[in-house]
């Protein structure tokens, strides 16, 4: 807690608190400085935690290693968390195996009460944990809130199914036999989560699996951990038993608490959100034990404009699908494919709209759009657009860092001429860059789409109905969006094909992911009634 308390200390830059009376050029630094750099105080300050939470209680590592975590608005330090390794993760571990007997056999009502009191606290402290993504994350609060709203909603969603969960009669084949089927959870749970959606990731996981009566082992985000902090916080006080949903806090272990997670015999399933290089990893390493697996992993998502689109609603949804947290979704566009006959109005108007935005710290009531995560993440966007530029791309609005106001943020891009052999064609640039693809017809642009090795989201604009369809039904992804470019619903399953992963999250299946079938058949039933 010390390291937050001298992060608040000094967050008022000694050089703007100048004896000089101040100029109008001094009043204006003074206001950029401390738009940029805001340490947020929290209505509940109980909610800002050092300590990760583990068989419901507060503990550090036992090591004592810390890590630190940046504000990526400023670079200030926030906080730090404890550096857990391979014994802090067997201890959460056993935690959640021995919660697991009393938990599983409460009735789907009774854990639903759970959730439902977990969502109610969430949505009464919206304000305070939309302040902890904001600051460790960066997204303007703005965005923040409706991540809490979207990771509530699954708590509440989960709530709902948690006593729904049907079993089935089965007609058998053989003369006699009954077979009905029951629905078991799978057991004690790996949850890996990113830093893109702190609350939200997280929430969709646990919610299903809580419902599903398994208990937990979360991994949070070496880079936002302290949002993590406050949801078990709400665990702890919504009556969600010790031992139910426990978190693994690391930065340099990560590595080590993940192979502890993936190799256990005692984890039965991992649920892993990330990129596709880890979730092969990941998957590797839970071979040995034969896990059950949900994997979201990384996309390029295809946004298509057809000629026949109303521009109007094609620009709004590439906006909000292209830049949603800075272009740092896993479903947001990334290569923005448009018909030759709509091109020129739709590059012109979409570069309007972003010229609007304003870049800066989250707390600032006009930003828009905020840091990216890290300045690797920069070098990245940097990159594509440099590439895009050499082989021929023409920027039409921003595309440069901007120094000026920190070390992770790069100004919102727009592309066009952009070509398949550039990088952004073939990689996930996850931040602000739109590329402009120029394309002739239905089949040229699908076959583009196509042509990725993974497949999560994919968008079209079109006002024809058998199009619509046509296409829809063409695309190789796990979700599609036509005329909108926002998909996320806790009520619609979330989840991709080839190597976007596997497993579908929120919705009617979400809780499938953490039950098994069994199967009961009885023999002897086909008897004649006694006296007969
Ligand atoms: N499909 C989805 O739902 C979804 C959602 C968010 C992000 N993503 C993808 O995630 C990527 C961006 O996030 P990132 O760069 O932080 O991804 P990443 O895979 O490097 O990290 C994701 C998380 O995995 C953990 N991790 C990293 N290495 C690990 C290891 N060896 N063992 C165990 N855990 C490990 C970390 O805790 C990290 O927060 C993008 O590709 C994006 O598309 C996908
Ligand atoms: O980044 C991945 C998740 C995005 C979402 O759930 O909308």
């Amino acid at each position: 807690m010390k390291s937050l308390l001298a992060a608040i200390s000094t967050t008022t830059k000694p050089a703007l608190r100048s004896h000089l009376q101040p100029t109008n050029h001094l009043r204006i630094l003074r206001a950029t400085y401390a738009m940029q750099h805001t340490v947020p105080s929290l209505s509940d300050k109980s909610l800002l935690k050092d300590k990760t939470y583990i068989n419901g209680q507060w503990i550090g590592a036992k090591s004592g290693k810390t890590f630190e975590v940046h504000d990526p608005a400023s670079g200030k330090l926030i906080g730090t968390m404890p550096e857990m390794d391979k014994e802090d993760t067997e201890a959460a571990i056993q935690a959640a195996a021995d919660a697991l007997p009393a938990f599983r056999k409460l009735t789907g009502r009774e854990r639903a009460r759970m959730l439902r009191k977990w969502y109610t606290l969430m949505m009464e402290n919206a304000e305070d944990i939309a302040k902890l993504i904001t600051w460790e994350n960066g997204k303007p609060m703005a965005d923040a809130k409706g991540e809490v709203n979207y990771a509530a909603n699954f708590f509440e969603w989960f709530s709902e199914e948690a006593p729904r969960v049907y079993g089935a009669t089965i007609p058998a084949s053989i003369a006699g036999n009954r077979v009905y089927t029951t629905k078991e959870p799978v057991g004690v749970c790996g949850l890996i989560t990113p830093w893109n959606f702190p609350a939200a990731m997280i929430t969709r996981k646990v919610g299903a699996a809580l419902a599903a009566g398994c208990t937990v082992v979360a991994k949070s985000p070496g880079e936002t951990p302290f949002t993590a902090a406050a949801l078990a916080e709400l665990a702890h006080r919504a009556g969600i038993p010790p031992g139910v949903f426990n978190i693994v806090t690391a930065l340099k272990n990560t590595p080590e608490v993940g192979s502890t997670i993936t190799s256990s015999n005692t984890v039965k399933k991992v649920s892993f959100t990330g990129s596709t290089g880890v979730g092969k990893l990941l998957m590797k390493q839970s071979s040995d034990t034969l896990k059950k697996l949900s994997f979201e992993l990384g996309g390029n998502a295809p946004f298509i404009v057809f000629d026949d689109a109303d521009l109007d609603v094609a620009v709004a949804g590439a906006i909000a699908s292209k830049f949603r947290s800075s272009g740092q979704t896993c479903v947001c566009a990334n290569r923005l494919y448009v018909q030759k006959g709509i091109y020129d109005d739709f590059a012109q108007a979409f570069t309007a709209k972003v010229k609007e935005f304003k870049v800066g710290s989250g707390f600032a009531g006009d930003v828009t759009h905020g840091p990216l995560i890290h300045d690797r993440a920069v070098d990245k966007v940097d990159a594509h657009v440099r590439d895009a530029e050499k082989q021929g791309g023409k920027v039409l609005v921003g595309g440069q860092k901007m120094p000026d106001l920190g070390s992770n943020y790069f100004q919102p891009t727009v592309i066009r001429d952009m070509t398949s052999k550039m990088n952004l064609a073939h990689e996930e640039t996850f931040g602000p860059v739109a590329g402009l693809f120029p394309f002739d017809s239905e089949a040229e642009v699908v076959k583009l789409a196509n042509d990725a090795e993974v497949g999560l989201a994919g968008y079209f604009f079109s006002r024809d109905v058998q199009r619509c369809f046509r296409v829809a039904e063409a695309l190789e992804v796990g979700m599609v969006g036509i005329n909108t470019g926002l998909i996320s619903d806790p009520a619609a399953p979330f989840g991709g094909v080839k190597w976007s992963g596997f497993g579908r999250e929120g919705s009617k299946y979400g809780i499938d992911e953490y039950m098994t079938v069994k199967m009961v058949t009885l023999g002897g039933m086909g008897m004649p009634l006694q006296g007969s």
